[in-house]
């Protein structure tokens, strides 16, 4: 009898080309032998590629970890092992109050780069000296990949807030040329229409207040930008703009719940410091009056003139940045700083901002207190300055308190809304002081702190303002 692992090539082509033969009784039964075992071996030799595959892929994990390990261990900090890294986090955080509390008594302790384990595979390397900062602002490009994901998961598919660089860099671009271009030179038409409809809304409740004989109207002021954002007025002009192209939901909503939040956090925090100085209200007013008084309608170009004012949203967005951290990653490459340390790649980079803008030494001992003069260097006598004259940034002369400022970030994955914005707000704070004084409502905790809140840092609590009708 032939043997049928003789007789057939053992291959699968060969069983099947093999002409069926009435010679072979045991053909059919030795044919599901064949296939049975072919089945075995193909299925085996499977399972070994998805070992192989995945142990490779475990190793690779493993390798990049234990780099990780060993290269942030070379990056100052305090010794701690990082599988013990999360209880010693939240025992640090919570005796100091905060991540940022935390932060500033690492810095005093082991100097301007210190790294901090959040978990076995977590290093944050925080950067407080201003150098450094600018470098590594420059050289990391990713941001954190939660970031992308949470994005992802609550906006749905976004060009503009994902982690990698690669894929954010041509719609910052064209968003940035669209912002600062079309929207800024095409129309100040944004700002205004904000600024009419806060007024709007303004005079609306001042009417209903003032049917009885006061003289005044009280508003929440986060409700500033109620109006403005649900009448859909710089949704509209996004819509015209990203509705066309791809991912309009994850892109439009993704600004709003950034812009929206950062800039309503930003008026609202102005409006606390001018009750908090009505000193400073008054001067505002002179300046304000003395250029509507060459001009007929408020634009942007006015209102960069007024240096004062400019002055004030900037010291507004120094002592209240929109988070307590910028936060940068290299997804690929390793970060070689200049002062010799290198941030292996996937480290969490931040700059501590609080830290950093309230910095005694490089902001003087009165770093913690509101003062929009501080943008006046002794050397330049502001008045007759534009501020376009400074490149649109501040007016500092010093070049480490330019790069301590840093309400927008900085370098590659800088805001790219910060002009907008700035002259938004500008304009709109601009018109509410040339048709009111702004008062606190009398009675309530007039000593706001910064607290996070809603993702952003806010002055809370927020406080009562009221309304007055300047007598013209
Ligand atoms: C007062 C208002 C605002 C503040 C304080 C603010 C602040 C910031 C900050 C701190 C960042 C991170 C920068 C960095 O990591 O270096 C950022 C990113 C960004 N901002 Fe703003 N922002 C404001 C308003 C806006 C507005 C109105 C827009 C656009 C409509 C905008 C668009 C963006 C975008 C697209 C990014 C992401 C950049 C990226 O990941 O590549 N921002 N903003």
């Amino acid at each position: 009898m032939e043997s049928c692992d003789a007789a057939h090539p053992y291959t699968l082509i060969g069983v099947l080309l093999r002409p069926p033969t009435s010679a072979h009784a045991g053909a059919a039964a030795c044919r599901g032998r064949f296939f049975r075992d072919y089945t075995s071996r193909a299925t085996n030799a499977l399972l070994w590629i998805a070992l192989i595959s995945v142990t490779s892929l475990l190793f690779r994990r493993l390798a990049r970890l234990v780099r990780l390990w060993v290269q942030g261990s070379r990056i100052p900090g305090p010794p701690s092992n990082p599988f013990l890294a999360r209880s010693k986090l939240i025992a640090g955080c919570g005796s100091l109050g905060s991540l940022t509390g935390y932060l500033a008594e690492l810095h005093e302790t082991y100097g301007p780069i210190v790294r901090l384990w959040l978990s076995p595979t977590q290093l944050l390397v925080s950067v407080k000296d201003t150098m450094l900062i600018k470098e590594m602002l420059i050289k990391a490009e990713d941001k954190l990949p939660l970031t992308g994901r949470a994005f992802h998961l609550a906006f749905g598919r976004s060009s503009l807030f994902v982690s990698s660089f690669d894929k954010v860099r041509k719609r910052r671009e064209s968003l940035a040329e669209y912002m600062n271009g079309k929207l800024a030179v095409g129309a100040n038409n944004i700002p205004l229409k904000v600024v009419e409809c806060v007024m709007g809304r303004v005079d609306t409740i001042m009417g209903k207040e003032n049917k009885g004989n006061e003289k005044k109207t009280r508003l929440d002021a986060p409700v500033l930008l109620d109006n403005a954002t649900s009448g859909g007025l710089f949704q509209e002009e996004m819509e015209e703009y990203l509705i066309s192209k791809e991912e309009p939901c994850g892109n439009i909503l993704g600004l709003m719940f950034h812009g929206c939040l950062a800039t309503a956090s930003l008026i609202s925090s102005i409006l606390t410091r001018l009750v908090l100085h009505p000193e400073l209200q008054e001067k505002l007013y002179s300046e304000i009056i003395e250029v509507r008084e060459k001009t007929y309608k408020l634009d942007s170009d006015d209102v960069q003139k007024m240096n004062l004012l400019m002055a004030t949203v900037h010291e507004s967005a120094r002592l209240l940045p929109a988070g307590p951290l910028l936060q940068r990653c290299s997804l690929k490459h390793d970060i070689c700083l200049s002062s010799g340390v290198t941030a292996p790649a996937g480290a969490i980079l931040v700059v501590p901002l609080q830290l950093v803008q309230m910095d005694n030494a490089i902001w003087g001992k009165d770093a913690s207190q509101f003062n929009p003069c501080r943008f006046f260097s002794e050397a330049t006598n502001h008045k007759g300055k534009e501020y376009e004259d400074f490149g649109g940034s501040p007016f500092f002369s010093e070049p480490k308190k330019k790069a301590a400022f840093l309400p927008f970030g900085y370098g590659t994955r800088a805001c790219v809304g910060e002009k907008f914005a700035t002259l938004g707000i500008a304009t709109l704070i601009a018109s509410l002081l040339q048709n009111y004084e702004i008062r606190f409502q009398p009675g309530l905790d007039n000593d706001p702190k910064p607290i996070m809140n809603d993702c952003i840092l806010q002055l809370l609590p927020s406080p009562k303002v009221v309304f007055v009708k300047r007598s013209k």
